[in-house]
């Protein structure tokens, strides 16, 4: 485990190499450094020992706990945040000045004292010390990679979330409490951790306090003292990031590219190139993943690909990072690594926190404060040293040899018989936290501080979009072979069950049939495609939208661009074996006619997909999507119009199916086409084809024959055109719409 960790700072020495600090102590709020070892383990041992027993964990846990693998790292904690605090900002007076220095100097300190507390512990328990090199980035370099933006400290209070939820079988409404009026802080500078149980409302309370899912939720939020606007949360969101569960990032780009990309949107162009691949490579560096930039991100590890989301939103820099269980299907390897990175960004003066389920003993004391929620309230707050003693304080002793965070799992699931409510009201007579507004830190001078650059236009959004669609989509050779080749294959089968049919006045029925059957298909390729892809994409657009990556209209526009073109691809590798081999027309003005109306509505198809895939689950839009087709296709060949009942007399009229079919059959037997030969064919018993050239009455020979009884005999092109594309501009503009509201609706 350890070497592993040690790896991933290996490779920060690439661009820095290693650089013991110089004088990490006497401003360190962490201080694991005031008594701690910058340099030396053995001393911060022998302080963690001495320290660990008096102030921390005195009775009963302090034998067991302490002396098994804590001590090297509470001696970190146990003197470093409390006094860092007193001596950094919260007494106020220099508030920022002091923490400028502090928190520059902070990170190799505090995480040698973890990397060699780690050590201690695991390896090392005669206080040996431990020969190992630790590459860590110097004040200088920290700051060149994250330039000093402000100290934020987030404040909340009364903080309520209900949800609603319908029940179908029962008809019933419920309404559901989720959190209860919890309030805190979360520091500058310190790593933060939400534990409960499962179901405890960690999720709904990060959620609520990054400002993602605002619905059913009240109370207050505070910047630095000052309340956000939940009504304009740009000012706010320009101060954070939101890395959530699920790693959604592109597969098929490399890690180079998608920092490249996330660089060029987010930095914008008042930077130099040169200045950004330097930034990119530098965080690159910090988070350990030098070495696999040309790996493509679906390839990542889970740990890498944890990594890369928070280095993706790292290159804006934010005050504050908020993480939804980032160790969650990590090896204890990755998990370690991961929450020592965190840890060192929180050193570097952000304000991290994250929701975490029971962290072994080690992990559980990397934090530095700990927010504990059982049913929706707060059950502590406070340091991590100090939850054993205030847990003993309620008479829940933590047995010795036990891990803290698995005893307030225990008893914060009833386990002890104390109830949540008891221990809520327990928790909050013990908070001594008192809200530290930082002096001359609003959301507002936060710019003047250090603003990042500002990000792309817009229209360098859409070109870098459409540039990244193009790259997805050459990558994706299998993918779009697959979908080249069904349509190849679907059109020779069509083409050779009809084959001849287009030139024959016995077969009109069989080609009205074939005609029917291709728009059918190109409108299921057409939406299938992107109803199945775009559920996928939602949650990355959701996570880059949310993170300020770039606009909407860009992004739509960069993805109908790429995937319209394909579809009227697809649709020709279709239409030109069919239409050849069922012997339609050979005229370039009636085969431009079937081709437009034929792609027209598999991109209003298209269209369809990507409202259905935006707006219901997949499970309901992969049943929807076919429905609506179907239903459409109806009118016009199922049903004519003369039959049609009043009621359903506008699904005719709105029907770009309708329109598209009518609008091939009119192509291929209107426009002044000359009769047809009449060739009657019989398939015998042998499957042999013999003309019967007896047969003299042709029903069809004369092509308008079957435009007046199918009753379209007066279809007008442009009007059939117009049809499709107002049907088809509706729906792309409700899909517009509906993906706005989804990705601002909080
Ligand atoms: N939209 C919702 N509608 C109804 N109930 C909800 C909704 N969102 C969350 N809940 C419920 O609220 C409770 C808390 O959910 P939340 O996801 O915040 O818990 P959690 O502590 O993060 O759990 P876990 O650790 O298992 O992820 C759960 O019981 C959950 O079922």
């Amino acid at each position: 485990m350890a070497s592993r960790m040690l790896a991933a700072f290996d490779v920060v020495g690439d661009i820095s190499p290693v650089s013991a600090p110089t004088s990490p102590v006497s401003n360190g709020h962490p201080n694991g450094a005031p008594n701690g070892h910058p340099n030396g383990v053995p001393n911060g041992h022998a302080n963690g020992h001495a320290n660990g027993h008096a102030n921390g964990h005195a009775n009963g846990h302090a034998n067991g706990h302490v002396n098994g693998h804590a001590n090297g790292h509470a001696n970190g904690h146990a003197n470093g945040a409390p006094n860092g605090y007193s001596n950094g900002y919260p007494k106020g007076t220099n508030g920022l000045a002091s923490r400028k220095v502090s928190l520059a100097d902070s990170p190799t300190v505090e995480l040698n004292n973890h990397i060699n507390g780690h050590h201690h512990s695991n390896m090392n328990n005669n206080g040996a010390p431990l020969k190992q090199k630790c590459h860590m980035l110097t004040k200088q370099q920290t700051q060149a990679v994250f330039p000093k933006r402000a100290a934020v400290n987030l404040q909340f209070s009364d903080i309520t979330c209900n949800a609603v939820t319908f029940d179908v079988p029962k008809r019933r409404i419920y309404r559901k409490q989720i959190l209860h009026g919890v309030s805190g802080e979360f520091r500058s500078g310190e790593l933060t951790a939400i534990m409960g149980p499962s179901g405890a409302g960690k999720s709904t309370l990060l959620n609520v306090l990054a400002g993602f899912t605002l619905r059913g939720a009240a109370g207050q939020v505070a910047v630095n003292g000052q309340v956000r606007d939940d009504k304009r949360p740009q000012a706010f969101r320009r101060l954070c990031c939101y890395i959530r569960q699920d790693d959604a990032l592109r597969p098929l780009l490399r890690v180079q590219e998608l920092m490249v990309l996330a660089a060029n949107l987010r930095l914008g162009y008042t930077l130099s190139g040169e200045a950004k691949r330097n930034k990119v490579r530098e965080v690159l560096a910090m988070l350990g993943l030098r070495g696999h930039e040309d790996t493509a991100a679906g390839m990542l590890s889970g740990g890498q690909k944890k990594r890369l989301s928070i280095a993706l939103e790292l290159l804006c820099n934010p005050c504050i990072i908020f993480l939804d269980e980032p160790t969650t299907g990590l090896d204890s390897s990755s998990t370690t690594q991961c929450v020592s990175l965190l840890k060192s960004l929180a050193l570097q003066g952000r304000t991290v926190v994250c929701t975490i389920h029971q962290p072994s003993a080690l992990l559980f004391e990397m934090f530095d404060h700990l927010y504990a929620v059982s049913a929706g309230r707060c059950v502590y707050q406070g340091d991590v040293k100090g939850l054993v003693p205030f847990l003993g304080t309620q008479g829940m002793l933590c047995p010795p040899y036990h891990n803290p965070a698995d005893f307030l799992m225990e008893v914060s699931s009833g386990d002890f018989g104390i109830g949540v409510d008891a221990l809520a009201e327990a928790a909050a007579k013990n908070s001594s936290r008192q809200p530290v507004v930082l002096p001359g830190t609003t959301l507002v001078e936060d710019e003047i501080i250090s603003s990042p650059p500002p990000p792309a236009a817009m229209y360098m959004q859409f070109y870098l979009l459409l540039m990244r669609n193009i790259t997805i989509m050459r990558r994706d050779v299998s993918g779009i072979f697959l979908r080249a080749f069904m349509h190849i294959f679907i059109g020779f089968v069509f083409g050779y069950l009809y084959r001849g049919v287009g030139n024959n006045g016995h077969d009109v029925l069989a080609n009205v049939v074939y005609l029917y059957g291709s728009n059918l298909f190109l409108v299921y390729t057409g939406q299938m495609a992107v109803t199945l892809a775009f559920p996928l994409e939602v949650d990355v657009l959701t996570r880059e939208h949310f993170n300020r990556w770039y606009s909407l209209p860009p992004y739509l526009l960069s993805v109908i661009l790429v995937e319209l073109p394909l579809q009227a691809v697809l649709c020709t590798t279709y239409l030109v074996p069919s239409y050849l081999l069922t012997a339609q027309p050979l005229d370039l003005f009636r085969a431009t006619h079937f081709y437009t109306f034929a792609t027209l509505a598999s991109l209003t198809a298209q269209g369809c997909g990507f409202l259905f895939g935006a707006t219901t689950p997949i499970t309901i839009s992969v049943f929807l999507g076919p429905v609506f087709a179907v239903l459409l296709s109806i009118f016009g060949f199922c049903i004519w119009y003369r039959d049609i009942p009043m009621i359903f007399m506008w699904l005719y009229h709105i029907s770009y199916f309708r329109a598209a079919f009518q609008g091939c059959v009119y192509a291929m037997y209107s426009y002044g086409r000359a009769l047809l030969p009449c060739v009657p064919r019989y398939k015998g018993l042998h499957n042999e084809t013999t003309e019967l050239h007896h047969i003299t009455y042709c029903h069809y020979r004369a092509p308008v024959k079957i435009l007046n009884e199918m009753d379209i005999s007066g279809v007008d092109f442009w009007e059939s055109v117009c049809t499709i594309i107002a049907f088809c501009s509706i729906i792309y503009i409700a899909t517009v719409f509906v993906i706005w509201f989804r990705l601002n609706r909080r």
